[in-house]
């Protein structure tokens, strides 16, 4: 009897999900069998925060707080989200980006702790088996990755774990979604990355990338047998290589719950992003004309939603179209480009050859340039301020990340600007002073968006996310813009309100279910108050 009431005590204490450390108390302790296991002082949760925030303290670099924030994860996960929610500012730099990048660049020499599923080629034909593994009795949001294309960082192999982890931290930190129902997946088909190759510690399938059909074969089977056990699980594909990220879309998502965040999330943010801006410079929506640096899977994202939301407007498509254009690795896309991937054709205009983004700022004279290239520097002082010269208000969005791959950082931006840039960046950068201005740079990165858009989707076990779910998204996020938070630069919500950011997006999202026959259950009465009732909220 006593061993049995003592290893229930050691299971709650050895349970990240069950422990509530110091926390537990004295009544707790004796009807847990926790008596002694613990010293004698009860904390209060603020108590185990001022202690955790200490810890942190002693550290000067961020991967050192990282791995703080992260021993509390994998120990006391109520406490670790209780630390994202309350110091969401302070947290997010490091457990996503720009930390979270020299994480995974790191992953396989800090690796601790077992989290998450990794689905190698070796096991293909026995996935299920993997599933079966897993101890989550009901999963709502799987975050996976193939680690072919982590950030700007490149190929990391099994090493881009680290980026299902992050995402899915937001997921609770800034949506509720519960901790206990979250997965994250990392396909291991090898990598081409000769760094972790040649790496003894590398914790990833030693082998050259799979391509084709084995890479084909194991993605499906694994969706396939995580939606059996799992059958209304949301998949939220994330930092796949380009090629597969977009062909893993077409062929499943008009099938299942899913998404690419690096499409279609960081289109709904970027759009939010250009809502604020129109806001600000006075000038329409449609009269804006948009030059990405970069023509892969966040700039055609970006560029496909833009469109979608000028032909919601009554702009026919084929016109709405020509307010986006690309420039790739090989220069602008033009119609005189042979051999174009089907997301850039689109975007091929009758447009000059030009070999440097600053001859085709010149050229095309956008309203805004937006940077998803991973190019560092790329919106040098001439291309800032060549925008300057075209435009009162330049759009000027440095999205690649970590802050490394950016392509201005913020003071930059509003230097070359005389603060006249409207600037959003997708790794954080802290205020400055430019021009006799307090600027607030805010972010424009998709962590804004996927975890609303999941807890609608979840909320409402929607059966799929079609392109309106995006648009709504964006719309209710710009809607949050407040005029104070214009009058600083900042295009986005404070980060402070991401909770109930997250909330409004993803009662927006439900409604939108709702309204289009895509919901798996009934509407309540107040969207609003049932999806905030349903969020996860650390004591
Ligand atoms: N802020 C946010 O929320 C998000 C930011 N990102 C960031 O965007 C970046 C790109 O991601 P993603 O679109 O998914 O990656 P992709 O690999 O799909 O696309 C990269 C694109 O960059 C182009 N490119 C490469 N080198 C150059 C160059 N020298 N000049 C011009 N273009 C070049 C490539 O050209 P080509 O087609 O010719 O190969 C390709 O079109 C990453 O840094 C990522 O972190 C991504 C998602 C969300
Ligand atoms: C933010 C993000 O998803 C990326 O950089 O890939
Ligand atoms: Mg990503």
């Amino acid at each position: 009897m006593t061993e049995c009431k003592t290893t229930h005590g050691v299971k709650k204490l050895g349970c990240p999900h069950l422990n509530r450390g110091l926390a537990f108390t004295k009544e707790e302790r004796a009807a847990n069998g926790l008596e002694g296991l613990l010293p004698a002082a009860v904390s209060t949760g603020d108590e185990q925060v001022a202690r955790v925030k200490e810890m942190m303290n002693r550290f000067e670099r961020p991967l050192d707080k990282f791995l703080v924030l992260d021993s509390l994860h994998a120990t006391d996960e109520n406490l670790y989200f209780k630390m994202l929610v309350e110091h969401t500012d302070e947290c997010m730099p490091l457990v996503y980006t720009p930390t979270v990048g020299e994480v995974c660049q790191k992953f396989s020499h800090i690796y601790r702790y077992p989290r998450g599923l990794f689905v190698s080629l070796e096991q293909k034909g026995r996935v299920a088996e993997l599933i079966a593994n897993c101890p989550q009795k009901d999963v709502d949001v799987i975050v996976v990755t193939d680690g072919q294309r982590i950030l700007g960082l490149g190929d990391l192999g099994a090493n881009g774990m680290g980026i299902p982890v992050g995402k899915l931290s937001l997921y609770t930190a800034c949506a509720g979604i519960n901790p206990a129902k979250t997965l994250p997946v990392t396909i291991d088909v090898g990598t081409n990355n000769p760094e972790n190759l040649a790496d003894p510690l590398y914790i990833g399938l030693r082998r050259e990338r799979a391509t084709g059909a084995d890479f084909d074969e194991l993605v499906d089977e694994f969706i396939t047998e995580a939606r059996r056990r799992w059958p209304n699980v949301l998949i939220q594909f994330e930092d796949f290589g380009n090629h597969n990220a977009f062909a893993l879309l077409e062929r499943y998502r008009d099938k299942i719950l899913c998404f690419n965040d690096d499409i279609q999330g960081t289109a709904a943010v970027a759009l939010a992003g250009v809502y604020s801006a129109v806001r600000v410079s006075g000038r329409k929506f449609s009269e804006q004309r948009f030059l990405f640096l970069g023509a892969g899977e966040a700039a055609t994202g970006i560029a496909d939603l833009i469109v979608d939301a000028l032909v919601d407007e009554g702009m026919p498509r084929e016109e709405a179209r020509k307010h986006c254009a690309l420039f790739d690795s090989k220069g602008l896309v033009t119609a005189n480009r042979t051999g174009l991937a089907a997301n850039k054709q689109p975007y091929a205009h009758d447009l000059p050859d030009c070999t440097t983004f600053l001859e085709a700022v010149k050229a095309i004279r956008p309203t805004g340039i937006v940077g998803v290239a991973a190019q560092p520097k790329a919106f040098n002082e001439e291309v800032l301020a060549e925008m300057a010269a075209i435009n009162e208000r330049p759009i000027i969005f440095a999205l690649s990340n970590p802050t490394s791959r950016a392509e201005c950082d913020a003071e930059t931006a509003y230097r070359a600007t005389e603060g006249r840039a409207l600037f959003a960046s997708g790794s954080p950068f802290a205020p400055v002073d430019v021009c006799g201005r307090h600027f607030v740079p805010r972010q424009g990165n998709n962590s804004y968006v996927f975890p609303g858009l999941g807890l609608g989707a979840v909320f409402a076990n929607a059966r799929m996310m079609p392109t309106g779910m995006f648009l709504t998204a964006a719309r209710e996020l710009a809607a949050l813009v407040s005029e104070e938070d214009l009058a600083q630069g900042s295009l986005y919500p404070s980060l402070s309100e991401v909770r109930h950011v997250s909330m409004k997006i993803g009662a927006a999202v439900a409604a939108y279910a709702y309204e289009h026959g895509l919901a798996g259950n009934e509407r309540p009465s107040d969207i609003e108050a049932a999806v905030a009732d349903f969020m996860y909220r650390p004591e």
